[in-house]
């Protein structure tokens, strides 16, 4: 099996916390890292290995975007500046409605993952229609995805009920078994979009097939509201009653959080996916995240989908993530810059149940890695670089991706995917979606 010696100026391995090494070597093997050692040592070891030279890089684990529905790229900038409720009801459903299929899901899918590997992300957690079309778009192109199966009770041109969109989720599963970098969620959609039946059969699934569920929850004031006025309680206490909190569980937003309800996310190990862009484009809020990962919950960052964010942009994203916290907490000290980085990493891996596999670079884990240049004026001088990485780097700076030891992304160039063809593919679709619908008119 061919071994790859990278040599960068620092290596950023996210476990064990703080860790900086430099004048260190990471060895690739097949999919996996098989040592993180001094340079001098690796080379001598490793003496026919291929040799990559970054000096000016810092290397880290691929980030792990923990809520998104790639396929919306196709749906970025269509519908701007509105509220949640609004914005889904009035633009996004009936635009799905209207051409959302395999094809758009399997082209947006791409389009998202071009997004996303360019910009250092090696790994999403994924809901949306369609499953199949995002196993595929992923397998085609390399990159490791976690496939929500979106289940709601209302019809969709992919399926016509909760029943439906259950069988074409079990379907797609058995499909894609033995797929290394890819597995299953079941995912409904939000408690307002399912009803108590479908979450009970939906739990019982997730314990007879071992899937965790993957939910939108206490997204926006809105979501309380109604629930209390259609089930007298907050949705979380519904989702309690009903059993959710006992199954593995990412929960999407968690913005509106209560003391209580924070204790109780904790006792039950519940994950949630933190969006702080959408959250704050929808004005949905700002979630107490510095509360809840003091509560010890695990909170990883998500992006949301292009629709509503409007970027795949994980370091956008972890900056953000540090920076609102401090200011909802009057904390300058809350989410500090290793922490902002974990979330970004190993919280997402552990939310996904990869924490083994992916996340940090350890020895024996999958070779999930990115290289940034610091050698940029943004960057330097760098008296550290776990700060940079949160506070000052972006994602054009990263030159060069592995998922599972395999070059996806060298020297800014793409190499699983025809770059060119996925834009034009994105023009194709602008064409038709402007063709068919009105634009937004606020
Ligand atoms: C059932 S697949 C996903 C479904 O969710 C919609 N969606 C996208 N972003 C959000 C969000 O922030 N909250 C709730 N629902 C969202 C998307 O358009 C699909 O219909
Ligand atoms: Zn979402």
């Amino acid at each position: 099996m061919s071994v790859q010696i990278l040599l960068p100026r620092w290596i950023i391995p996210v476990i064990p916390r703080h860790t900086v090494y430099t004048d260190h070597a990471l060895v690739i093997q097949g999919e996996k890292i098989i040592a993180l050692q001094a340079t001098a040592d690796a080379l001598s070891r490793y003496p026919s290995a291929e040799i990559i030279k970054l000096p000016d890089h810092a290397l880290m684990p691929g980030m792990i975007n923990l809520h998104t529905h790639s396929a919306m790229t196709l749906l970025r900038g269509f519908a701007d500046d509105l509220p949640l409720m609004r914005w889904l009801n009035e633009h996004i459903w009936p635009a799905e409605g209207t051409h959302v299929s395999d094809e758009f899901v399997f082209d947006g899918t791409k389009l998202a993952i071009a997004e996303m590997i360019a910009g250092g992300t090696t790994c999403c957690n994924d809901m949306y229609f369609h499953h199949g079309a995002v196993a595929r778009a992923a397998i085609d192109t390399q990159f490791r995805i976690t496939v929500g199966c979106s289940i709601l009770e209302f019809p969709t041109p992919y399926a016509s009920n909760a029943d439906d969109y259950i069988r074409k989720a079990l379907a797609c599963r058995d499909e894609f078994i033995g797929e290394d970098l890819v597995q299953f969620t079941l995912a409904p959609h939000a408690p307002y979009t399912v009803s108590d039946a479908t979450f009970r059969r939906i739990i019982t699934l997730a314990d007879e097939l071992e899937l965790a569920i993957h939910c939108h929850i206490h997204e926006s004031a809105d979501e309380i509201a109604g629930s209390l006025k259609e089930y007298g309680v907050r949705p979380l206490e519904r989702l309690a009653e009903l059993g959710l909190l006992d199954s593995p569980l990412i929960a999407a937003h968690m913005v509106h959080t209560t003391e209580s309800e924070i204790a109780l996310l904790a006792k039950k190990g519940i994950h949630i996916a933190h969006n702080p862009a959408s959250n704050l484009k929808l004005a949905s809020g700002i979630a107490p995240i510095s509360q809840q990962l003091a509560a010890g919950i695990n909170v990883g960052i998500g992006t949301d989908g292009a629709a509503s964010n409007n970027k795949l942009d994980m370091f956008a994203e972890m900056r953000l993530a540090a920076l609102l916290a401090k200011g909802q907490s009057d904390n300058p000290e809350a989410v500090p810059a290793w922490q902002a980085l974990e979330m970004a990493t190993i919280n997402g891996a552990t939310a996904l149940g990869l924490q083994d596999k992916i996340g940090s670079l350890e020895v024996g884990k999958q070779a999930d890695v990115i290289a940034l240049n610091l050698a940029q004026a943004g960057t330097q001088p760098c008296y550290d670089p776990i700060s940079h990485l949160v506070y000052a780097a972006d994602r054009t700076q990263v030159s060069d991706v592995w998922i599972a030891g395999r070059a996806v992304y060298r020297r800014h160039e793409h190499q699983s995917l025809n770059f060119a063809e996925v834009l034009s593919t994105a023009r194709h679709w602008q064409g038709k979606i402007q063709d068919s619908i009105a634009p937004q008119t606020n």
